[in-house]
């Protein structure tokens, strides 16, 4: 092989890879059971939402409406030191990415946004701990994910706005407490990381690079 063509390959030019998007809150740490679980230990005299009852992306937004001084303890929550790194994996979710960065031409890369007190959340620490040091090179940190250039783009969050209008990948709903009936406009939905349907959508997406 020419030096020329062993270098194309090594950058994978002229190769059709697929390139997946991961997002790590909701979709490989559990932010929503973990929150509820250290509100209550903090707050537990104060009213709280049973993830069956969540209903918007932001905690905030909903809390609010129970009581408009507990958005401000919502906060104190998530943005107190160890919350992010402690957050609990989703079942299945970090063997199923080490699965899928081992398959045939595909490229995976975690994509996340911090939250705006970032102090405490910067989510290497925990790709490094539940995913090892190798995958802090496939780190995507940005506020907006439309201006990540992937095919596909696992996450939570029901509505993705941003500068790239519309996005280069496709949004595949993983479904959480909040987005369980929200209508899909034609995207398609992961469930969980345990029953192999990721499996059968990297498949299928594969086929169409
Ligand atoms: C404030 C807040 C943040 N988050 C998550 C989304 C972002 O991560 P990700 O993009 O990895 O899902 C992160 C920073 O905002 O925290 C929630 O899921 N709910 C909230 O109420
Ligand atoms: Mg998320």
């Amino acid at each position: 092989m020419s030096r020329r063509s062993a270098h194309a390959q090594r950058q994978n030019f002229g190769q059709k890879r697929l390139r997946v998007l991961v997002d790590l809150d909701g979709v490989l740490c559990d932010f929503e059971g973990y929150f509820l679980e250290k509100y209550r230990e903090k707050f537990p005299h104060e009213p709280f939402i049973p993830l069956e009852e969540r209903k918007t992306f932001y905690l905030r937004d909903q809390y609010a409406k129970l009581r408009p001084d507990l958005p401000d303890k919502v906060r104190d929550i998530y943005n107190a030191e160890g919350f992010f790194l402690n957050l609990p994996e989703i079942e299945g979710g970090c063997d199923a990415v080490k699965e899928m960065v081992q398959m045939e031409d595909v490229d995976v890369f975690i994509c996340t946004s911090t939250l705006q007190y970032y102090k405490y959340c910067l989510q290497e620490k925990w790709v490094e701990e539940h995913l090892g040091s190798n995958w802090l090179d496939k780190i995507i940190l940005t506020k907006d994910k439309t201006m990540a250039n992937g095919h596909i783009l696992i996450d939570d969050r029901p509505i993705i706005k941003g500068a790239c209008q519309p996005p280069p990948w496709q949004h595949v709903l993983f479904t959480t407490s909040f987005n369980r009936s929200i209508d899909l406009n034609g995207r398609q939905r992961l469930d969980s990381w345990t029953d192999g349907k990721w499996r059968e959508i990297i498949e299928d997406f594969k086929k169409r690079v």
